[in-house]
């Protein structure tokens, strides 16, 4: 479970988010929405533990009852997931999921949680591909497996429906709840679409200007 705690996000003396306090449990997507420029990518940031020094924010942010504000990115377990999918272009698909894979595992369990992945993406025949070789569709796809390899205790999601189109974004919706619910791990996502928010069916926070 995470639960963020008396978030406030402010630039300058200008205040964007004010004590925002959100839950959210093992295996469920809260939807967060909101103006442009209200803080949405600075809060993700913030839980990731790459917020810029530009802004000054403040709270506590807990994973499975763990304080996690304090820690480095690398000890956070965030896994990432953006609009344009995060794929090493001079890599196959298999060395792209391979390379995810948290290094204690071993490497005959490596090949074969790659090739699991690959499966549930549905191109075992692409696993020697490069990542331009697949569609927009397969390539979210294998961006989300290759997140949840690395073996995340939660997802970040940034917009990562909004370069699809819509047949595509339905789908890749419907895969990424599923996956999610299958991992089990809590998920925020980001959007500015009310219809992805509800693809998601989970809460859905609506945030407003601070006073
Ligand atoms: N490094 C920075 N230094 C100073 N100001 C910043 C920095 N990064 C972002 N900002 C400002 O902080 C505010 C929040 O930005 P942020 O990108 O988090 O908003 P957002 O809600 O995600 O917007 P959008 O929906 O357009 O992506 C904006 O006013 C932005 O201009």
């Amino acid at each position: 479970m995470l639960i963020i705690k008396n978030f406030s996000l402010s630039l300058a003396h200008k205040t964007l988010i004010k004590e925002l306090n959100v839950q959210i449990d093992d295996g469920q997507v809260v939807s967060l929405m909101g103006p442009s420029g209200i803080g949405k990518s600075s809060l993700l940031n913030f839980l990731s533990g790459t917020l810029s020094p530009g802004l000054n924010a403040q709270g506590e942010v807990f994973l499975n009852d763990v304080a996690i504000h304090n820690k480095t990115v690398q000890e956070r377990r965030v896994g990432l997931l953006q609009q344009t999918p995060l794929l090493f272009p001079h890599m196959s698909i298999l060395e792209n999921l391979s390379f995810a894979i948290p290094a204690k595992v071993k490497k005959c369990d490596r090949l074969e949680r790659a090739y699991q992945a690959l499966e549930r993406v549905g191109i075992k025949d692409k696993a020697n591909a490069t990542p331009e070789q697949l569609s927009g569709g397969q390539q979210a796809r294998v961006a989300l497996q290759r997140t949840l390899l690395s073996e995340p205790g939660f997802l970040l999601l940034d917009e990562p429906f909004s370069k699809l189109d819509p047949a595509l974004r339905r789908e890749v919706r419907a895969f990424v709840l599923a996956e999610i619910r299958k991992a089990n791990i809590p998920a925020l996502l980001v959007t500015h679409d009310a219809e992805d928010a509800k693809a998601m069916e989970g809460k859905c926070v609506d945030l407003v200007a601070a006073e």
